[in-house]
């Protein structure tokens, strides 16, 4: 098939690679033109513009948007009026499944369908084999799914139902992620507050070996201890782009209890400030009623 991909960051760049491994030709566009180049070199056709990609492509179009969440809109405002009933967007980025619920309803009043796709796996899966999670029309879906089935892993991907299933999908599978980290981090934590001596990249090869815990999570922590012993050379610093809190706001919106979940967040949260008034609130409270010694500055 023939693929407009908008968006050659990280993800888009080795999808588009991807899809061209399996022969599917790719009209590729991005800001960056040493990106769009790039790609280029490796057989897709380069454009300049927006109008040129949709130009490149024969009708029913297929345009895959992979940019950053907070670009997704004005892509597809500037998109939209060069499209043609009966094209398909696929967005393929981490979007909230409210917006995605949106975007539907407004292609839909141009005949356009939207397909809202969370996509797991990182670059290694946009370039080897990916994890997707998809929600829209069955019509339109049934359409692309030969882009997915050739570039996802071996049942690695799932069309969910309605608009929005699949970011919403994305959305729990990275609140889950989220517990799943934190509970790693929290059990080296022990290891290391231990007396033991133990050898953390020693530790997370045995647990990956038969384990109950055993897992891809599991082997990056050994890949990660492999490169860096005691991970002394970064800060316990813990971004996080939002994901983990539309998680856990929809689960208070559904009166879904996610304790794990809910604190993981919360700690990623705390990691960015060193040292907390609430840390000083606490120790002061502690030092009042028990007198128990507080660190001075
Ligand atoms: O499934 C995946 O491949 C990841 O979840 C991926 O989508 C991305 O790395 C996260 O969005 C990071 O999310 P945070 O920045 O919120 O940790």
């Amino acid at each position: 098939m023939k693929v407009g991909l908008i968006g050659l960051g990280k993800m888009g760049l080795n999808l588009g690679q991807n899809l061209m491994d399996h022969n599917h030709s790719v009209v590729a566009y991005d800001l960056n033109t040493a990106a769009v180049k790039e790609l280029e070199s490796k057989g897709a056709k380069g454009t300049s513009s927006l109008k040129e990609l949709v130009e490149a492509l024969e009708t029913p179009r297929i345009l895959w948007i992979m940019v950053p969440h907070s670009v997704v809109d004005s892509v597809i405002d500037e998109l939209t009026p060069l499209l043609a009933k009966g094209d398909i967007v696929i967005e393929a980025g981490n979007s909230h499944y409210k917006e995605s619920i949106a975007r539907y309803n407004k292609l839909k009043e141009f005949g356009v369908s939207f397909l809202d796709v969370g996509t797991s796996g990182g670059m290694e899966g946009a370039r080897n084999g990916a994890c997707y999670m998809i929600g829209g029309d069955e019509e339109a879906w049934n359409h692309v799914e030969p882009i997915f089935k050739d570039t996802a892993v071996e049942n690695g991907y799932l069309y969910a139902g309605k608009a929005g299933s699949g970011h919403f999908l994305k959305m729990v599978h990275n609140g889950v992620e989220y517990g799943f980290m934190a509970a790693i981090g929290e059990g080296f934590e022990v290891l290391e507050k231990s007396d033991f001596d133990f050898d953390y990249e020693k530790v997370a090869r045995v647990w990956n070996n038969g384990s109950v815990i055993r897992s891809w999570l599991m082997e990056l922590t050994e890949k990660a201890f492999a490169k860096d012993a005691k991970l002394d050379e970064i800060k316990g610093i813990m971004q996080s782009s939002g994901e983990g809190k539309w998680t856990v706001e929809t689960a208070l919106d559904l009166q879904a209890a996610t304790p794990v979940i809910a604190m993981s967040l919360l700690m990623r949260y705390r990691s960015l400030e060193n040292d907390t008034f609430t840390g000083k609130v606490v120790a002061a409270l502690r030092n009042e009623f028990g007198g128990h010694a507080v660190v001075k500055n």
